[in-house]
């Protein structure tokens, strides 16, 4: 396996697909993914997270744009990119009567070099299942059954479609830490998700998508640090929001209030905070149940989602969107 850390490993370049129909799923996206990196495609449903792995797994040729894995187009050149890489899909779909360890047997049968049936079911915890029919096992225990095929052939590059779906929260967990422990070893991963705690825990680098574009992308902290966070607290007896400092003066985005509680949003976390804690100070009252954050991924994926629709309805992108 080649080591370069900062070769890309997954390169997209103005990505477009069309269903039969003309209906435009992935509408001109880019990124890359390096070489040990764990990244994440987050969107909301119908955001084209599926329509696009698939392009990058060489299930389908894009309409526009360009795809490469391994330095390859995993659609034309699919017999030099499929054996480098596992995949585990949504629904794996195997014949329900086979018993786990068959089904990894019939499986490795498939792939030139595959690793042992029994260590990659002992690496995702299905040992002790092995002569389990696969109709009898769980949701969960199909998923990670799923991941254990994928790993047979000790892939470089790893597709992952919402790989902890159905789990419970140990099996999440566990899903993680394997995960996590694929990538140091070098091991390049591309996950789609709907669980923002996933990506914040895995990703390396990951972006948002929303109606077939990608809103954002960074790390989970720039990502998160791109929005706004937030100061909460209850107004002092006798006080109305009119007595506070100017809250433009203090880098207050807006704010709203909820009663005698009060909500700002701020890019400018240190400053309004210092201005509301001295205005506090100077007047001595004690601000109650006062709380402030920076925004969590969870708020960055909802803003972005709400930004993107009120473009759309204002109509500032609306030669974009009917592009
Ligand atoms: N075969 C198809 N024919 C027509 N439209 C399709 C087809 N497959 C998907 N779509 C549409 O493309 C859009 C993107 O779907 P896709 O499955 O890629 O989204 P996703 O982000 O993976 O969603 P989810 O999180 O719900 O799985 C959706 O509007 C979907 O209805």
């Amino acid at each position: 396996m080649e080591t370069n850390e900062h070769e890309h490993v997954i390169e997209v370049t103005d990505l477009r697909r069309v269903y039969g129909g003309g209906f435009e799923a992935v509408r001109g996206i880019d990124f890359s993914v390096r070489r040990g990196e764990i990244f994440a495609l987050l969107g909301t449903n119908g955001a084209g997270k599926t329509s696009t792995v698939e392009l990058l797994e060489g299930l389908a040729a894009p309409a526009d744009g360009r795809v490469r894995v391994l330095g390859h187009d995993p659609y034309t050149e699919r017999a030099l990119v499929r054996p480098r890489t596992g995949v585990m899909l949504q629904e794996g779909g195997f014949p329900s009567e086979l018993t786990v360890a068959e089904t990894a047997r019939m499986w490795a049968g498939c792939v030139s070099g595959a690793r042992p049936p029994a260590e990659v079911l002992a690496l995702v915890g299905l040992e002790s299942k092995a002569r389990v029919r696969v109709k009898q096992l769980s949701g969960g225990q199909k998923r990670r059954l799923d991941l254990a095929l994928a790993l047979l052939g000790d892939p470089e590059v790893l597709f992952l479609d919402e790989p902890s779906t159905g789990l419970d929260a140990e099996g999440r967990r566990d899903t993680w830490e394997l995960v996590s422990a694929l990538r140091d070893g070098g091991t390049t991963v591309l996950l789609t998700t709907h669980y923002l705690e996933e990506a914040e825990y895995l990703a390396d680098r990951l972006a948002i998508m929303h109606e077939g574009r990608i809103a954002a992308t960074g790390t989970p902290a720039e990502v998160t640090a791109a929005q706004p966070s937030r100061i909460s607290f209850e107004l002092p007896e006798g006080y109305f929001v009119g007595d506070l400092p100017p809250l433009d003066e203090l880098g207050v985005g807006g704010h709203d209030t909820d009663g005698r509680i009060v909500r700002l949003r701020t890019r400018e976390l240190q400053r309004t905070a210092t201005g509301l804690l001295t205005w506090a100070a100077q007047a001595r009252v004690e601000l109650r149940r006062l709380d402030v954050r920076s925004a969590s991924l969870e708020e960055a994926f909802l803003g972005i989602a709400k930004e993107v629709s009120a473009e759309r309805t204002t109509g500032t992108n609306a030669k974009e969107y009917a592009a």
